[in-house]
């Protein structure tokens, strides 16, 4: 289809300096022929499927290219800068539904910005700016969460400018329109008062539906009284949204916003973390001293923190940055529902006026990384066993949330140092403020999940956590991180790309020496071959999480670990066509 998805891009669009029609020529039928067209970008170069489409500056004239629904995997569309009119077609959200970047600036195109667009849920980039867009801007826009690139600037646009729940765009963004009002722009002024107390209406609805659909994803936390939980979520939820809007004295003189309640409907273990005051939090960690600082990281400080009754929790403290509120909310959404032993348990949350703080249980080894690759000190070698051991319960954690019955999570960040050791050594993962939740395989779904009938596209987020798994396992041999190992081909990139090279051999001679010869060798090269295939550099030729998770199982039987059986089955049960029993609770349990 996406051969056709091109070939009706081509139709529609005039491409008077012939720009890009003279390199997509569709007569060629070698393996991947398309890919090499101009413009064109594909997930894997075997199987034809298209990533981006970038066709900038190319004196592009015509109408949207409808035809492009028809690639199905599309993530990119960069179309700005040519003289393409009309309007931008009102079911945009079908024909893009995984578009996570998508440029239509500098063109001509006219008519109002579609509604649906708020239903391209993955957008991070949305450049609609110099064109002719009239009308207001959908409110609905500010439920793209993920979305940091916006500018609706130079159209001829009038109305309040929305409030996003994920970041706050300059004035910059909205600047040479007919009237945008509101922050940032001046304020609506009071002749339109009667659209003003529309939109504040308008406000409090959009922002409960938003919060529900949060909610639809935070009740398994909650598997006893669910409609308590929910209630009580939605409050805080929009307690956030509404102190985040510059229209909260406004939506509280329409809806008192309640303090956030104890929530007495929680698990023992969480309720106690859960039922912590502020202040009691504050109190456990000697204020936030310094001298409890466990760790820094990208999105905020962890502090241990000892309750009075000697319990040990670790607190992260998040940035005051409104950016990490969908951090924050992702890690209640995924981490916040699931119990697993490779998990690390988070206990509870805690939101006071702009700290927003996350309550875990306390590893006391600390993590993977600061073992391996200590910022200070010596490394400290792990014997082979114990390597295998956090090795195997990383992958079992891995298979765990790829498999779930109801919503399979992907982690999209996988590290050492997301990965925590308690007082056994057995590995839990953490910190998913990146993770997605994706709707198992049902092709036969009727819901409208944007991820139904497209496994293709959800298997390359599964191997984006396969390839770091690889590159974690690397790490777990060598002691060495493999972006150093590898600097001279990738000049110190944030991933390291592993040439195809780089073998076995290569990896073997990095190895600590003082785990080789003691009887392991063979198994040592048997997780080093299962790692270089992790890091295959195209995400199809890589293993999944379970076929790895056998693998370095049969080599943890060895050493007495024994692979979770269970796992295996519930595998299986998933993998059965929908309708079949799905029992999830039997594995929630730790
Ligand atoms: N539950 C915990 N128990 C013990 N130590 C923890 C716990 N959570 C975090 N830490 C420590 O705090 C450090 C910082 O954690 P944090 O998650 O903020 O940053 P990170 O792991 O570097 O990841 P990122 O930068 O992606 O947020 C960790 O490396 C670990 O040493």
């Amino acid at each position: 289809s996406d051969i056709d998805c091109l070939k009706s891009v081509e139709d529609s669009l005039h491409d008077p300096h012939n720009s890009f029609k003279s390199s997509w020529n569709f007569n060629n039928k070698t393996e991947g022929f398309i890919c090499g067209f101009r413009g064109v970008e594909c997930w894997n170069v075997s199987t034809n499927q298209v990533l981006n489409i970038r066709l900038a500056h190319m004196g592009l004239e015509g109408q949207f290219p409808q035809g492009i629904r028809k690639c199905s995997s599309l993530t990119g569309l960069d179309l700005s800068g040519n003289k393409l009119s009309g309007p931008i077609p009102s079911d945009i959200s079908n024909i893009l539904p995984y578009v996570t970047s998508l440029d239509l600036s500098s063109n001509r195109f006219s008519g109002e910005i579609p509604k649906s667009i708020a239903n391209c849920s993955f957008l991070n980039t949305l450049l609609l700016d110099n064109n002719q867009l009239t009308g207001h801007i959908p409110p609905q826009i500010g439920l793209l969460i993920r979305i940091t690139t916006f500018s609706v600037a130079n159209n001829l646009l009038y109305g309040p400018v929305p409030s996003f729940a994920g970041t706050n765009f300059s004035s910059d963004s909205f600047a040479n329109n007919s009237g945008l009002c509101g922050s940032p722009l001046e304020p609506c002024n009071s002749s339109s008062d009667s659209f003003k107390s529309g939109f504040v209406v308008g406000y409090a609805v959009f922002s409960v539906s938003f919060v529900t659909i949060f909610i639809s994803y935070c009740v398994p936390w909650w598997t006893q009284g669910k409609k308590r939980s929910e209630a009580s979520l939605m409050q805080i939820l929009l307690n956030q949204l509404l102190q985040r809007d510059s229209k909260r004295k406004e939506a509280q003189q329409m809806k008192k916003v309640p303090e956030i309640p104890h929530m007495d409907f929680l698990s023992e273990e969480t309720k106690k973390a859960s039922l912590l005051s502020y202040s009691e939090i504050k109190e456990a960690t000697d204020n936030f001293n310094k001298e409890n600082v466990i760790g820094f990281g990208r999105m905020g400080t962890t502090y241990k923190a000892v309750l009075p009754n000697g319990s040990l929790l670790a607190v992260k403290r998040l940035y005051d940055t409104p950016a990490f509120d969908e951090h924050f909310i992702t890690e209640l959404k995924t981490l916040g529902s699931l119990r697993h032993d490779n998990l690390v348990p988070l206990l509870g949350f805690c939101i006071q006026s702009k700290e927003r703080l996350l309550v875990y249980k306390y590893m006391t080894k600390g993590s993977l990384y600061d073992w391996l690759l200590p910022e200070e000190g010596e490394a400290r070698i792990m014997e082979w066993p114990l390597s295998v051991k956090i090795a195997i319960g990383v992958a079992r954690g891995l298979v765990w949330l790829h498999d779930r019955c109801n919503s399979r999570i992907v982690h999209l960040d996988i590290s050492s140092k997301c990965i925590l050791l308690n007082e056994n050594f057995e590995p839990k993962l953490s910190n998913f403020g990146e993770a997605i939740l994706l709707k198992p395989n049902d092709t036969d779904s009727t819901e409208s999940s944007p991820f139904a009938n497209c496994e293709y596209w959800q298997s390359n987020f599964f191997k984006e956590d396969v390839y770091c798994f690889g590159i974690f396992l690397l790490e777990l041999i060598t002691g060495e991180d493999p972006k150093r190992m590898t600097t001279s081909s990738n000049s110190g990139n944030e991933t390291p790309v592993l040439n195809e090279w780089v073998t076995v051999d290569f990896f073997c001679s990095f190895v600590n020496k003082s785990m080789m010869g003691q009887g392991f060798d063979q198994e040592i090269f048997q997780f080093l071959t299962v790692a270089l295939d992790c890091v295959q550099p195209y995400p199809d030729p890589r293993p999944t999480m379970l076929q790895v998770y056998k693998t370095l199982g049969a080599v943890g039987k060895k050493h007495g670990l024994t692979i979770d059986s269970e796992i295996l089955e519930h595998t299986r049960k998933t993998s059965a066509p929908r309708g079949d029993e799905c029992n999830e609770d039997e594995i929630t349990e730790v």
